[in-house]
């Protein structure tokens, strides 16, 4: 390299900002899960980045809700090398409303410290239900209760949020409409993300990072840098990608879901 270039790169470099390596929120390191003689995680390593937006996708019993339930706490990890946060919040495909408390004491459920009713009215209007605060649970819509349990979830502002396939039960205008939604919540409250999710359309829309499960073990991993809103040419090649790593023939066009495609 000539002087001149060296003295320009080295000048460069002066005015990059210096690289500070990110702790990750979550970090599993050869992580297995055994269920009796059969094991279902099989020595997995995941690192997951604050405020990252992770998809995984996989096969019916690949094991995705087994991996969501230990990073919730809420399966047995006794002698496992596991980091996770300490505030996490789930949301799952049914929103568990608990139909005896209003929706604002639904979304207070646990709080602690003051003013449990404002802060369960702000996250209520952050997802659009501030007009609901006193309704029933059994009288809203399955959008509205869905806004609901993603309003609890975030009252706590978790640093990881474990999405278990929150948009399956949905209708498509309904899941396009919570898919902007989480991804409003996400930019403001910047929790890491796990979605589970048997779409690949839905991966590809809202990821940063895709992971593809196959019994018990991440097959594929694919980063999408490119902006939510730019996306659109990027899918058919990404589709086709992921869909060969689950082993499902693409379709001739428009949405393939795995939860049909496996039917
Ligand atoms: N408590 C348990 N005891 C025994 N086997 C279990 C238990 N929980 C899960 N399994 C088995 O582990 C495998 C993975 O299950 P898991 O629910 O994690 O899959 P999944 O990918 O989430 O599937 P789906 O998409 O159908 O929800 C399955 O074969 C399941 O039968």
């Amino acid at each position: 390299m000539d002087a001149r270039r060296g003295f320009l790169l080295a000048e460069a470099a002066e005015h990059l900002p210096p690289v500070v390596p990110v702790e990750p929120v979550v970090r599993l390191r050869d992580f297995t899960r055994r269920f009796g003689e059969n094991t279902i995680i099989h020595g997995l390593d995941l690192e997951i980045a604050p405020g990252e937006f992770i998809a995984l996708l996989g096969r019916s019993g690949s094991g995705k809700t087994t991996l969501l339930r230990t990073l919730a706490g809420l399966d047995d990890a006794r002698g496992q090398d596991i980091t996770v946060p300490g505030s996490r919040a789930v949301v799952y495909q049914d929103a568990r409303l608990l139909p005896w408390k209003k929706v604002w004491r639904n979304v207070a459920l646990g709080l602690r410290g003051g003013n449990v009713r404002e802060r369960a009215e702000k996250a209520l209007s952050e997802v659009g239900l501030g007009h609901r605060l006193d309704a029933w649970p059994l009288t809203l819509s399955g959008g509205e209760a869905q806004r609901t349990a993603l309003a609890r979830a975030l009252v706590r502002e978790p640093q990881l949020l474990l999405l278990d396939e929150p948009f399956a039960a949905l209708d498509a205008l309904t899941r396009i409409r919570m898919h902007e939604l989480v991804l409003s919540l996400w930019r403001a409250h910047a929790p890491a993300v796990l979605l589970v999710t048997h779409d690949v359309d839905e991966a590809i829309a809202l990821a940063d990072r895709v992971l593809v499960l196959d019994s018990g073990r991440i097959v594929a991993e694919e980063r999408i840098a490119a902006p939510r809103g730019e996306r659109d040419a990027l899918v058919p090649r990404l589709r086709d990608t992921l869909l060969g790593h689950l082993k499902v023939a693409p379709s001739d066009g428009g949405i393939v879901r795995l939860a049909s495609a496996r039917a």
